[in-house]
């Protein structure tokens, strides 16, 4: 569009003007301050290659100010103008529904639509489109001045949100310093605990890994001479020639159904360290064949530790990502006839460049020259892991055709920044898969092979020596006695965390191997180091052995008091059981004592009603006058008292505590008054029946027929067994044979404290004595001889002792609970005194 013909602001392209939005819009686009005629006069309509449409003032329509130049095409006006196709003219209405200033004013905002293109011959001068324009004005004005009010008001909230900010700010800052040092604190701790964990597994960690047989091996008919124990992921056995069995014992052992995922996970908690400022060191150790590239490198589809421990590093760098930064270098190199090789440098270099071991300043071993490539993603350290391995030595032997003829090593720097208080670290992971250790007479190696295995075996030796000084703590370690151990100097002592993989073989014909292997594993996991490194100090270690001796006393006391805490455990469970049985004998007997004080109640009311009340009130004399008598004070809750024979029956009913009223308002002169209830389960109208009858005896042999008395007689026995049954019953109910625990039976049987008897055993003696039997009671009714009144006496007493040991199996409960809390108690204080002790053991060794 040819901007120099445009005559004023309203025909400047968007870019000049602005958005609506900008401050240029505000004071270059066309303002109608009028909507009806100012804006008009200058408003002029862009028709791109024909020139504009302006608006006349005056008669507000629409003009082609170059008519000559046939300026106005309708296609460039706006697709969304529609048309009054009957008149040919454009509708205003339809202008101001769909047609907005901001349009009109860009370049590209003439879009023709179909009716617009099909009326191609219309004229524009028409009124319609001159109101159109005013409409669009007028609305163009609404909206600026909407968008002004909203400006203002943005400028307002952006005002009041900055001054909040500031506040926020100000408030938050303190409060973030603060939060930020307290999780650095917690990082730190994290990091020092997890080392401590670390650390009391062992600096040096051995894991076991057997590979499975081979299609050859199983072919050959070869057999397993390992075993492993499923529950027992630590110990393996081995059946030696001579069919002795050898047990080792790992931190883990993986059998070959083991996959390399499960490897990994044992072997993550160490890869971890690595990112916490720790040099760690992984290397596989074994037998050629058996395994140690398939677990350092694995296959693409199995990958085994070395791409997984680099994939566990990004994840913990995601992890962290809020408060540390990591940087990782990689770089592979491989000691190959004692000779390092950089393995990601050109393969025209490899073999040409020689590489040295240097010391640096700070005590780590650095290879000047040595390729180091930064990575950021999985893939790329993936490409790096697959070009050093195909640039390693391999070569075939006849016990693996791909024999890694050398010891390869990566090596991951790990530069981490603290981004909370600035603090930097560098660590270093090395991954190791050693050459095949093997007897050389056994491979048949010759040549360039002898020669190469001569090697491997030097530096494995040398990793040997290395391990017996470190375990042996000898002050001198001899790292440099080759390549691989002194490269692994700071990864193979200090505060290192090493991890070593035995790989073996299943196959008897390795056996050999296999127990030297095994051998060597072992004694890398005596090797202690770390914090132990320490100790060396003589004084120190003269210290560590007291308190090692201090804290294996302690340990046995420990132990003994344990051992006394368990059994005082189990005695109070099996306190708590018998006291739970003996509660639940308590309550039976309560319902059965319950039972039976009924039964008894009933057998009482029977022989009330079956007492000969005629004869006995006739054969009864006569009461003295009421003046006489004693008051009825001498009612008493002790037991009844049997007067002496030649007591009177005044005398008698007064001694009587139980005594029924039945009797009492039937005698003659007795006042009708009621008396209550007995206080006890009154025997006593039975007593008093009986002995009356007893006293009276030779009354009623004058008074009464032989035949009916006779009939009485035998009522009473019947009456008499029946209760004496009862009497039997409840005894055997009320206490029945406590044969829980003697001790407790002996207990209970003393907690049955009646006034008299008071030995058990001659209550029990006077319980069974004293059962009437029915001769016995035909003795008493026949008046017999004085053995019968002390039966009856015996029963009744008998009775109530009865009846009062169900009230007092109160007793016995709080006795059980008493006992219940004495052994907590015991318990308690057992476990205190554990508690002091092992304080106590934890300051010594502080
Ligand atoms: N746990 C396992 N599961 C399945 N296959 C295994 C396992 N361990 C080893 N193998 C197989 O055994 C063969 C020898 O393994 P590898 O080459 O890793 O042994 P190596 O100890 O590295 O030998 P060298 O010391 O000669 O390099 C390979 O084919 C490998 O796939």
């Amino acid at each position: 569009m040819d901007q120099s013909i445009r005559g004023d602001r309203a025909l400047e392209t968007p870019m000049d003007r602005g958005s609506p939005t900008s401050d240029r819009a505000t004071t270059n686009s066309p303002h109608f301050d009028s909507p009806v005629r100012s804006p008009f006069k200058e408003l002029q309509i862009p028709v791109p290659g024909l020139g504009y449409l302006s608006v006349n003032s005056n008669d507000e329509r629409i003009q082609d100010n170059d008519p000559g130049q046939n300026l106005i095409s309708p296609e460039e006006i706006c697709e969304n103008y529609t048309l009054d196709q009957g008149q040919n003219h454009i509708s205003p209405e339809e202008i101001c529904e769909n047609y907005t200033l901001d349009q009109l004013f860009k370049d590209d905002c003439f879009i023709p639509s179909p009716a617009l293109k099909s009326a191609s011959k219309l004229s524009f001068f028409g009124p319609d489109l001159a109101s159109a324009v005013q409409k669009i004005g007028i609305k163009y004005n609404s909206l600026l001045e909407k968008h002004q009010v909203k400006k203002s008001e943005a400028e307002i909230l952006l005002q009041k949100c900055e001054t909040l900010g500031i506040k926020c700010l100000q408030e938050c800052e303190p409060k973030y310093e603060k939060l930020k040092g307290l999780l650095a604190v917690e990082i730190a701790e994290r990091k020092r605990l997890y080392n401590e964990l670390i650390e009391l597994r062992g600096n040096i960690r051995v894991f076991c890994r057997c590979r499975p047989l081979s299609t050859d091996e199983i072919s050959k008919g070869s057999n397993s001479v390992i075993e492993f124990d499923s529950s027992k992921d630590t110990e393996l056995q081995i059946t030696c020639a001579d069919s002795s069995r050898k047990l080792f014992k790992f931190d883990h052992i993986f059998n070959p159904k083991d996959e390399q995922e499960t490897v990994f996970s044992e072997t993550s908690p160490v890869v971890k360290s690595v990112m916490d400022g720790f040099n760690v060191c992984i290397f596989a150790y074994g037998q050629t064949g058996t395994g140690k590239t398939f677990t350092m490198e694995g296959t693409p589809e199995c990958r085994g530790v070395n791409y997984r421990a680099l994939e566990e590093l990004f994840r913990i760098t995601n992890q962290r990502i809020a408060f540390m930064r990591y940087e990782f270098s990689f770089s592979m190199l491989e000691v190959y006839n004692e000779k390092i090789r950089d393995l990601l440098a050109d393969t025209s270099d490899i073999c040409g460049r020689k590489l040295d071991i240097k010391q640096t300043a700070e005590g780590t071993q650095e290879i000047p020259g040595l390729a180091e490539v930064q990575f950021c993603s999985i893939d790329e350290v993936w490409e790096l892991l697959k070009s050093g391995g195909r640039h390693r030595s391999v070569g075939s032997t006849n016990a693996n055709e791909l024999s890694s003829r050398s010891h390869s090593l990566v090596r991951v720097t790990v530069k981490g920044e603290n981004l909370l208080n600035g603090e930097r670290r560098k660590s270093f992971l090395w991954l190791v898969d050693l050459a095949g250790s093997e007897r050389v007479g056994k491979i048949e190696a010759e040549g360039e092979r002898l020669k190469e295995s001569q090697f491997i075996n030097k530096s494995l030796s040398s990793l040997g020596d290395v391990i017996s000084a470190l375990a042996s703590k000898n002050s001198h370690i001899p790292y440099r006695n080759s390549k691989l151990t002194h490269l692994l100097q700071s990864s193979l002592g200090g505060d290192c965390k090493t991890l070593m993989f035995a790989q073996i073989s299943p196959s008897l014909t390795d056996l050999g191997e296999t127990l030297c292997t095994l051998n060597f594993a072992s004694r890398v996991r005596g090797v202690e180091h770390g914090p132990a490194k320490k100790q060396s100090d003589p004084i120190d270690s003269f210290k560590l052995k007291q308190m090692s001796e201090k804290l294996r006393i302690e340990e046995k006391e420990v132990s003994k008091l344990n051992q006394s805490l368990q059994l005082m455990h189990m005695r109070c469970a099996s306190r708590e059981n018998s006291y739970r049985t003996l509660q639940e004998k308590i309550r039976e007997f309560e319902q059965t004592c319950k039972k039976y004080q009924q039964k008894v109640k009933d057998l009482e009311n029977q022989l009330q009603l079956a007492a000969p009340k005629e004869t006995f009130r006739s054969l009864r004399p006569p009461l003295a006058p009421a003046k006489e008598r004693p008051p009825l004070a001498g009612l008493t809750n002790r037991l009844p008292h049997f007067p002496p024979r030649h007591t009177t029956a005044k005398t008698n009913h007064q001694n009587k505590e139980n005594f029924s009223h039945h009797t009492i308002k039937d005698a003659p002169g007795f006042p009708r008054k009621p008396l209550g209830r007995a206080r006890r389960i009154s025997l006593s109208p039975v007593i008093c029946n009986i002995s009356q009858t007893r006293r009276r005896a030779t009354l009623a042999t004058e008074i009464e027929t032989l035949p009916q008395f006779q009939q009485k007689q035998q009522h009473f026995s019947h009456v008499a067994g029946k209760l004496s049954q009862a009497r039997r019953s409840m005894a055997t109910a009320a206490c029945p044979p406590l044969q829980e625990t003697p001790k407790v039976q002996g207990e209970l049987t003393n907690r049955f404290n009646f006034s008299s008897p008071s030995q058990p055993a001659m209550w029990r003696t006077t319980r069974l004595s004293g059962l009437p039997s029915p001769s016995q009671g035909s003795q008493i009714l026949s008046g017999g001889r004085r053995s019968s009144a002390q039966s009856q006496n015996k029963l009744c007493y008998s009775i109530q002792k009865n009846v009062t040991v169900v009230g007092s199996t109160r007793h016995l409960e709080t006795r059980f609970n008493e006992e219940a809390l004495r052994a907590k108690e015991i318990v308690g204080r057992y476990g205190f005194a554990q508690r002091v002790l092992n304080r106590n053991r934890r300051k010594t060794l502080v």
